[in-house]
């Protein structure tokens, strides 16, 4: 099970994060987010994690050339769009040497099986609730008709109580988990990241 644990800007609770065994740490550079970090923030951070960790920025409806810039100066190895942007801004993100995470909704989702199911195959998918970092659970029941392929990641509203069942309903092949690791909305857990942690990996 492939977990990331998003919206971190703190070293300690980063540190409690890898201590873990957290798969991928999360950066927000979204705007309106009460997690939003800036790039050199997320540069001192990542000097911590370890190569086989992935670390990854997470964007939503931002021009193509602040990804790049952002994504670069930060120094994360992958960038997680959120914003609906088309499957073509992946596929350049991966021409620039990044790897990529396509969010999508379950709406998005089914959509874009229906009209452009090669393209759902050619980046790491994430599925999400419509509000994403909203810490707000969605109904994963369409998903039993319509497994995606590979190793995709569910998040919404996920957090240790929950995860565990979340899993073994919707068989995703990792989580993605911020709110439900907080102790008040935008101040990460390490207790919390860590029953995370374990929860996920027990399921
Ligand atoms: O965490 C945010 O504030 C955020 C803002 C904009 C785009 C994505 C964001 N986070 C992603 O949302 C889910 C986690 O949501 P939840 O809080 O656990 O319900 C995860 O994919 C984050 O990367």
């Amino acid at each position: 099970m492939f977990v990331k644990i998003c919206g971190l800007s703190e070293p300690v609770t980063l540190a409690a994060a890898l201590e873990a065994g957290a798969d991928a740490v999360g950066f927000v550079f979204a705007a309106g987010s009460p997690r939003t970090v800036d790039a050199a923030t997320v540069r001192e951070l990542v000097q911590a994690v370890p190569a086989s960790v992935h670390t990854v920025g997470v964007f939503r409806g931002q021009p193509f050339d602040e990804v790049v810039e952002t994504a670069r100066a930060a120094g994360v190895s992958t960038v997680q769009l959120h914003g609906g942007e088309p499957v073509s801004e992946l596929d350049r993100l991966r021409e620039e040497g990044f790897d990529t995470i396509r969010a999508l909704s379950l709406d998005e989702y089914l959509s874009a099986l229906a009209t452009d199911p090669s393209g759902l195959r050619r980046h790491r998918l994430l599925i999400d609730a419509p509000t994403p970092g909203a810490g707000e659970p969605f109904d994963t029941g369409a998903l039993l008709a319509d497994p995606p392929h590979g190793q995709w990641l569910l998040a919404g509203g996920l957090h240790p109580g929950n995860v565990g069942r979340l899993i073994a309903e919707a068989g995703p092949g990792g989580v993605d988990v911020s709110s439900g690791v907080e102790s008040s909305r935008g101040v990460k857990d390490a207790a919390l990241i860590t029953a995370f942690l374990a929860a996920a990996r027990a399921a």
